[in-house]
């Protein structure tokens, strides 16, 4: 093989590596992962070397040490590793039957680790629950317009640089975390209303090394918006304000255009915070209805454009907008 075509295929093997460990460390779905680029290798070569290097870079890599995705995940991608080495013929790998016989006997927990890798190096890694919806929220998991907006806000570091970030309805604290340790944020105020979803983001942020006492300084504060006046907005008095799925369900979207209504009022234009509130768009009449709402409150929005890079893994094709607040 020429020199140059064995880097280009150097390459194309570092990639791959890359994507399933990104993958993997988010629990995205099995069929996501390049497939097709391991069976072709194990075909050509008919060596189990890939496999072996998959594992290195997912189950066997430390961050799973200490913050494993969950064991029903890791037993199920361990079995399509071991199907796909099976079915190509190449000599069997001890190490895969090993992992797998270690998952299999590991207790499932109804809670895990999902780690987001940046692409500086390191990761934000959230203790999420498995279920998308439990103990009565939706705030204990990831929503894929969390990644999308923490995508955005690395394309726009300087929207945070310096400033004191507000997050609404934070969940499980990707897009906040994501901003803190990659935006340079003066301060950062993560909120939420539910008490089980505050107590995970409490525990998150610290996982994450971040404290009242860190730059920035952070803090978590319950903050309904059903319940939070003029007052208590002007005390924060944040400069950006960001919020990530949180128009899903039509009498809770009104509080929030509500909300947003009063700080896009009670700010002079010079101190006017700049809010982008990013939503996966499953119901047009609740999209809609909230953007009306801001309307009737005499609150304008624009839609900004997407993140071009892909940074997280989710799915491309879910109709996805982020909107900023004007008046
Ligand atoms: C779909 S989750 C999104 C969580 C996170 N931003 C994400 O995208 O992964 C919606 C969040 O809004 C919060 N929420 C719902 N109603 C709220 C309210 N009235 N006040 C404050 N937060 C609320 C929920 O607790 C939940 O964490």
């Amino acid at each position: 093989m020429a020199l140059s075509e064995q880097s280009s295929v150097q390459g194309s093997v570092r990639e791959v590596l890359k994507e399933f460990q990104v993958s993997f460390f988010a629990m995205s779905r099995l069929p996501s992962f390049p497939w097709t680029f391991v069976e072709k290798d194990l075909q050509s070569s008919g060596s189990s070397e890939l496999i072996s290097q998959v594992l290195k870079q997912t189950c066997l890599h430390p961050l799973c040490r200490k913050f494993a995705p969950s064991v029903r995940y890791r037993r199920l991608f361990l079995s399509e590793l071991i199907r796909r080495l099976e079915a190509s013929g190449c000599e069997p790998l001890d190490e895969l039957y090993d992992a797998l016989a270690e998952v299999v006997g590991t207790e499932e927990t109804t809670e895990c680790y999902k780690s987001y890798l940046l692409p500086a190096g390191g990761a934000v890694s959230l203790m999420e629950n498995i279920a998308l919806i439990s103990e009565g929220t939706t705030g204990l998991v990831t929503w894929e317009a969390a990644l999308y907006l923490a995508e955005w806000a690395l394309e726009n570091q300087q929207v945070f640089a310096g400033r004191t970030v507000l997050e609404l309805g934070s969940g499980a604290g990707l897009t906040g975390i994501a901003v803190c340790r990659s935006c340079s944020p003066k301060r950062f105020i993560f909120s939420d209303c539910h008490c089980r979803v505050l107590q995970k983001l409490r525990d998150n942020v610290q996982l994450n090394g971040l404290s009242e006492q860190t730059t920035p300084a952070v803090s978590v504060e319950k903050l309904d918006w059903t319940a939070t006046s003029e007052e208590e907005l002007r005390e924060i008095g944040a400069d950006i304000i960001i919020a990530a799925d949180v128009v899903y369900d039509p009498d809770i979207a009104g509080s929030l255009a509500k909300l947003l209504s009063i700080v896009m009022r009670c700010s002079s234009a010079e101190v006017l915070p700049q809010v982008f509130v990013c939503s996966t768009i499953r119901n047009l009449e609740t999209y809609g209805g909230f953007k009306q709402q801001l309307e009737t409150e005499g609150v304008g929005h624009e839609v900004i454009p997407g993140p071009v890079n892909h940074v997280f893994p989710y799915n491309r094709q879910s109709a996805i907008e982020l909107i900023k607040l004007c008046r």
